[in-house]
Order: C-alpha cells, then sequence, then structure tokens
C-alpha cells in the first residue's frame, strides 16, 4: 500500500474540501505584513531559536541532541482542561507552563543528576520514575503521562536497537536531507506517525517529526550536520495554539458551528474531521502565508539575511500565540487529547 500524501499535499487536499474551515486571503496578506516587520529582527534567524529561549540548550553538540529527541518525543498535549488549574514546573526561580514547563523538568532532572536525555535510561524508565521526573508545582499534572511513560520507554529501546542509543546518527543517516531524517524518524519511531484520513484518502501532518527536524536545524544552527538542503520543505507544525492564532490573526475562519462548540470546550478526537480540517488548513495557511512574505520581500530594497521559510514563521507565531494570550481567550483552541500534538 502506497504511504499517505505528504504534509503539504494533505494540507492542500483538505484545505480544498474543508467546509467548517476556510483559509482568508485578506487575512494572510495582513499575517504576512505582521511577519515581515519581523523578517528583519533575531527571530526569524535559526540562531535565534538558542538565543531567545532561556531552556533550550546552549550547545550545538551530541548531548544538545539528544535533549532535543527527548523534548520532541514528549512534545504534545499540555492543555490543561481549566486554564487557570494547570500543571507548573518551577526551574532556576521561575515557573513554567505547557511546552515551557516539559523543557523545565527535563533541565530539572538532568541538574538532580538523573539522565532522562540518555537513551539506556529512559528505555527502561519506570512510570513512577516519570511521574516524579515530570511532577508538577500544582495538583494538576502534566497530561497523559501513562502516554509519556510508553513512548519514552518505545523511543528508548528503538534508538538503542538502531541508532546505537545516539539520535546523532540517526541525523548522520539522513545525510543533511531534511525529508530523509524526517523519513526516517516516522518510519523507525511509531509515536511520530501522525496520519489519518480525511474523505477516503489518507492524509499526514507528521507535526513532531517535522518539528523534530526544525529542532535538529536549530539547535545545529544550520551548520554541520544540520545543513539541510532542503529545510524549506518543512512545513509548520500543526498543533492547537497555530490554529488559534492564525484565526485571531483573521487569516482562518471557523464556520459558526465549529466556533461554538470550540467555545462550549467541547472535545475532538484525533482524526474527527472539523479536527482534521483545522490542521490542514492551518498548514495550507502558513505556507499561503509564507509566499506572500517572499513576495513582499521581493518588492521591498534591503533583504533579511537569511531564507524566510515555514520553520520561522511557525516559531514567530507561536511565540507570538505565547505572547498575546489575553488577547487571545476569545478565540478558543481546540481540544484533543493524543501522542502526535
Ligand atoms: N506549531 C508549533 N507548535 C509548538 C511549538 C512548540 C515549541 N517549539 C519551539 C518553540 C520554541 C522552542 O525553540 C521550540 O523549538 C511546541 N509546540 C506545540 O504547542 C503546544 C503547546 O503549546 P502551549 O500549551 O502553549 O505550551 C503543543 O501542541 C506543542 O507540541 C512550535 O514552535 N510550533
Amino acid at each position: 500500500m502506497d504511504g499517505p500524501l505528504p504534509p503539504r499535499e494533505s494540507a492542500r487536499f483538505v484545505a480544498a474540501r474543508s467546509r467548517d474551515v476556510a483559509v482568508d486571503g485578506e487575512g494572510v496578506r495582513r499575517a504576512a505584513e505582521l511577519l515581515l516587520t519581523a523578517a528583519s529582527g533575531p527571530a526569524l534567524r535559526v540562531d535565534g531559536w538558542r538565543s531567545l529561549h532561556e531552556l533550550n540548550p546552549r550547545t550545538a553538540d551530541e548531548a544538545a541532541l539528544g535533549w532535543v529527541f527527548v523534548v520532541d518525543t514528549l512534545n504534545f498535549s499540555f492543555w490543561a482542561e481549566q486554564e487557570e488549574r494547570k500543571c507548573l514546573v518551577s526551574y532556576r526561580g521561575k515557573a513554567y507552563s505547557g511546552y515551557w514547563a516539559l523543557c523545565a523538568a527535563v533541565n530539572r532532572a538532568l541538574d538532580e543528576g538523573i539522565p532522562i536525555t540518555s537513551a539506556s535510561y529512559y528505555a527502561t524508565v519506570t512510570l513512577d520514575q516519570v511521574r516524579h521526573i515530570f511532577r508538577s508545582d500544582t495538583d494538576i499534572p502534566m497530561p497523559l503521562m501513562e502516554d509519556r511513560h510508553r513512548v519514552l520507554n518505545e523511543a528508548g529501546r528503538i534508538l538503542l536497537e538502531k541508532f546505537g542509543g545516539c539520535f546523532l546518527n540517526c541525523v548522520q543517516k539522513s545525510e543533511k536531507s531534511a525529508q530523509k531524517l524526517m523519513h526516517l524518524v516516522v518510519e523507525n519511531f511509531p509515536s511520530y506517525r501522525d496520519v489519518t484520513e480525511f474523505e477516503g484518502k489518507r492524509v499526514s501532518f507528521y507535526k513532531r517529526a517535522q518539528i523534530l527536524v526544525a529542532d535538529t536545524w536549530s539547535v545545529l544552527e544550520g551548520r554541520g550536520d544540520g545543513c539541510f538542503a532542503d529545510i524549506s520543505s518543512i512545513t509548520m507544525f500543526a498543533d492547537y495554539r497555530l490554529p488559534q492564532v492564525l484565526a485571531h490573526l483573521g487569516a482562518l475562519k471557523y464556520s459558526d458551528e465549529l466556533l461554538r462548540k470550540l467555545r462550549q470546550g467541547e472535545m475532538l478526537s484525533y482524526g474527527d474531521k472539523q479536527e482534521v480540517e483545522i490542521r490542514g488548513c492551518s498548514l495550507w495557511c502558513v505556507e499561503l502565508i509564507r509566499d506572500c512574505v517572499l513576495e513582499l520581500i521581493e518588492k521591498q530594497s534591503e533583504k533579511p539575511h537569511g531564507e524566510i521559510n515555514s520553520i520561522l514563521l511557525d516559531y514567530y507565531l507561536w511565540d507570538y500565540a505565547r505572547d498575546h494570550r489575553e488577547d487571545m481567550k476569545e478565540i478558543p483552541f481546540h481540544r484533543t487529547r493524543c501522542i502526535y500534538y
């Protein structure tokens, strides 16, 4: 059986048939203009990944890649049932939530002498140890703890069996191709197989596999083993924050029926028609925004130093969503519990 449509083609297919979610041309242009103002700044640069985020690794070595691999293996489903009662992890005097709580817990474990980024450790780590490592300051635990334990054991065992326990070996097998690395990850690590069906077609968004490639490129600052010739073929990462910020910017429109569901906090299952429409249209929307940004850059005199791609636009929009949480309260995010995003 042939594989699923690749992410970009999946998004195009879904967006063309979507009924409850639509990409808005005017909103795409407005979002592109917002991003253009950032294009010459530090945010839309591959070396921004480290300098802008204090929890990210300070080095560009094998240990840093090991950190990226274990974090992106667990990079899913942090949203809380009630925004005011959520998992928090304090690290070096600062409390973090969501994705950053995951990073803070990993760094806290390393400081405590727990080798959480070592495959030989997390291949056999127990559920109780995982609960301790990712413990919350509040009485609200990080969601899907049992799933986190399972995917950690699975990823650790496979990394030991197939790549000598070292993610750098997997990166080097990709021979500086982002697509090859993404497929190596999806073929070897089942928890990364973000594939579903839409109107009879198998579609893929590969959110965690793509962000793993992007974070590998970022932690290596696009140099050496991270100098991927085809890095711009990686799309945005179809999570639950990007749709929210794209809707907030007017680039994505929801039907009244879907908006009512989202406002009521109704859960959508992974693979539901409306859930796939939200993810597919978001991915397609960022592709159109990128095309628009590149068009606008063509028209202006000074050019940004490096290539603007969907990864850098995604990172910027994701950070924007976190910084504008208050302004976005009216736009709910969709609630899906799964290990894929
Ligand atoms: N589209 C996209 N989704 C991303 C990321 C990140 C963090 N990555 C980079 C950002 C800074 C670092 O430099 C990392 O490289 C996490 N997520 C997703 O968001 C959700 C968590 O959200 P909240 O509950 O608010 O923490 C969850 O699905 C998580 O998987 C990204 O960048 N883009």
